[in-house]
């Protein structure tokens, strides 16, 4: 009878860069220079902040799919599910090439499953995203409603809330709440994530209005749950504070995790996102061998 070596059986290491902005945290994962294939099983037990690394979402850089631009994005929630859009991933991506000698560009043009979005390293070392134009009809979020409307009312258990509805690629749901420190981001995000009214789930913004120029903001993300920042919930609540009339161009949005800075110039128009984005160190992940036959 021949045996096959455990090691044989073994998948390599996987190196990869631990990066946040804001706090919302990320492991990124370049595709251009080694295959990446995993499972949503594999992206969980990754994401797994006891037994994995620990992130909220996975990023893989991939080669430009086309020539105009220069690089694939794909983006995994905690969960294992591929999403559209991540704003914050989106300035740690920008970081990660660079720093990574992928390119010496400033200006860099990624397409993602939702689109292209172009991402500029400023002097400061911050990053400037332009996150594209946000949509609204029900459809496009997508979002059951008889017509479009600026809020709608949902019912939530025997609860009635407002929500504005908007997609920066990927879908979100945002409320405004006097305080969000007792914003109900524990029970209420979950409820309405998983909302029926939201057939692909859906990111939960909590907005407290300080001024037209600046908010407060907590989000509920889909397949992740509360995140201590979330960039497109932020161009989310601009956009929806901007359109019932509470909110200015140029925002600065608080999130537990630090300001991000928004500017909308309005209807049909990009919204563009600044902020940091910090690398924390690089990593070799050894894929646990398999539990033995008990
Ligand atoms: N949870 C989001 C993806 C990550 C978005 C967030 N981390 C950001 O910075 O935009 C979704 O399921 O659409």
């Amino acid at each position: 009878m021949t045996t096959t070596s455990t090691t044989a059986l073994r998948r390599p290491p996987l190196p990869f860069t631990k990066m946040h902005g804001l706090g919302n945290d990320f492991l990124v994962l370049d595709a251009t220079r080694q295959p990446v294939a995993l499972s949503p099983e594999d992206i969980r037990a990754l994401a797994d902040r006891h037994f994995g690394v620990g992130f909220d979402q996975l990023l893989v850089v991939t080669p430009g799919p086309r020539a105009d631009v220069d690089f694939g994005y794909r983006i995994f929630n905690a969960d294992g599910s591929e999403v559209e859009q991540c704003g914050n991933g989106a300035r740690c991506f920008a970081r990660f090439v660079h720093d990574q000698g992928l390119t010496d560009q400033r200006r860099i043009r990624v397409q993602t499953c939702a689109g292209t979005i172009v991402l500029h390293i400023t002097d400061t070392g911050h990053v400037q995203v332009d996150m594209g134009m946000p949509r609204f009809l029900p459809q496009e979020i997508p979002f059951s409603a008889p017509a479009p409307a600026l809020r709608y009312p949902v019912a939530v258990g025997d609860e009635m809330v407002q929500l504005a509805v908007v997609n920066m690629g990927n879908p979100h749901a945002v409320l405004r709440v006097a305080d969000v420190d007792s914003a109900p981001v524990a029970t209420l995000g979950p409820q309405l994530e998983s909302h029926p009214r939201f057939p692909a789930r859906v990111n939960v913004g909590f907005m407290q209005v300080l001024a037209p120029d600046r908010i407060r903001l907590r989000v509920y993300e889909r397949g992740t749950g509360e995140t201590l920042a979330c960039g497109t919930g932020a161009c989310a609540a601009v956009v929806a504070g901007q359109r019932l009339g509470w909110l200015g161009q140029h925002v600065t949005v608080l999130l537990p995790g630090g300001p991000l800075q928004i500017d909308w110039p309005g209807e049909g128009q990009h919204v563009h996102m600044q902020g940091p984005a910090t690398r924390v160190y690089d990593g070799l992940w050894h894929w646990p061998e398999a539990a033995p036959a008990v």
